[in-house]
């Protein structure tokens, strides 16, 4: 080519003028660094849970946890949750177009979506052959969760994690999913809902890009049905944890995590995440 001329045609280059349309390019970096921050903020990468794969509690150890008390089975799971949705918080502040939102919108959306994106990857250390998942260092079936007396709550995670690990997502799959639960418009009380609404229209092109290149359109309406079992799992959550919190009022209000009274427990005012 004629040295200097690309200079000449990159000018005129249309792409590089305003478009009302994101390029291909501008999808094709958004699906990068959506994946770079699911990356960077998994508590455990694929390769690490691979090898923790084995390690399984043993009838000891389960007998243990199944002898704690209530409150303190409860206590640990709402201190491993609120772990998890620590790295949550940090995913979502690394999607291009969240830290542009309001405040008051990122709050509102972190609020209604940390639990589900917990959720979603979560599914990535259910061990579908023996039915375990990794929590608090090793690999543990639902019988150990027995103390909390929430067996119907366990058992549609469970099976939520089941179903969702069946689809064997790869992990840009799983991060482009949770940007999509993330960002959603239809939360409740948000200010700015076009803003909102423009970043989640990047987020499904970013998402049905990478589908269509890993020829897997037929994922889509799938997981669109596994959103509206994740809203059911929340309320479960919810409604489980209103009901311990009338046994144990002081449990929740002084040794639960700040942030997990912020998320979850409605009428609390503490403000842990304006730390954004
Ligand atoms: C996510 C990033 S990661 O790096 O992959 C990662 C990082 C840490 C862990 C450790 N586990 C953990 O913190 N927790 C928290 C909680 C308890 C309260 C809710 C969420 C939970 N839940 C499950 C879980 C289920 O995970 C697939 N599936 C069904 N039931 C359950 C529990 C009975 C609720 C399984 C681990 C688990 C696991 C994975």
């Amino acid at each position: 080519s004629i040295p200097g001329s690309e200079m000449g045609l990159r000018a005129f280059d249309p792409e590089s003028l305003f478009c009302p349309y994101p390029t291909s390019t501008h999808i094709e970096e958004l699906c990068a660094s959506i994946f770079r921050s699911h990356r960077e903020t998994s508590q455990y990468c694929v390769e690490e849970l691979q090898i923790l794969r084995w390690k399984i509690f043993s009838r000891e150890e389960v007998l243990a946890y199944q002898n704690k008390s209530m409150d303190e089975m409860w206590q640990l799971c709402a201190v491993r949750l609120t772990d998890a949705v620590q790295y949550v918080v940090e995913f979502a502040k690394h999607i291009p177009g969240f830290r542009q939102l309001g405040q008051n919108d990122q709050i509102a959306l972190l609020k209604s979506g940390s639990m589900e994106v917990v959720l979603v990857r979560m599914s990535r250390i259910f061990n579908m052959e023996n039915s375990t998942v990794f929590f608090d260092g090793k690999f543990a079936g639902p019988e150990l969760f027995k103390s909390l007396a929430c067996g119907d709550f366990i058992a549609s995670v469970f099976d939520f994690s089941h179903g969702l690990c069946a689809l064997r997502l790869t992990e840009q799959q799983v991060a482009l999913f949770s940007a999509l639960v993330l960002i959603n418009a239809d939360r409740p009380c948000l200010e700015d809902r076009d803003r909102v609404l423009r970043v989640r229209k990047d987020v499904e092109l970013a998402f049905t890009h990478i589908l269509h290149r890993d020829n897997q359109e037929s994922l889509l309406h799938k997981l669109y049905q596994k959103v509206a079992l994740l809203k059911n799992l929340c309320s479960l959550h919810i409604e489980k944890l209103r009901w311990f919190r009338q046994y144990y009022p002081v449990t929740v209000h002084s040794l639960f995590p700040p942030l997990y009274k912020e998320l979850f427990v409605s009428d609390t005012d503490t403000h842990t995440m304006v730390t954004l």
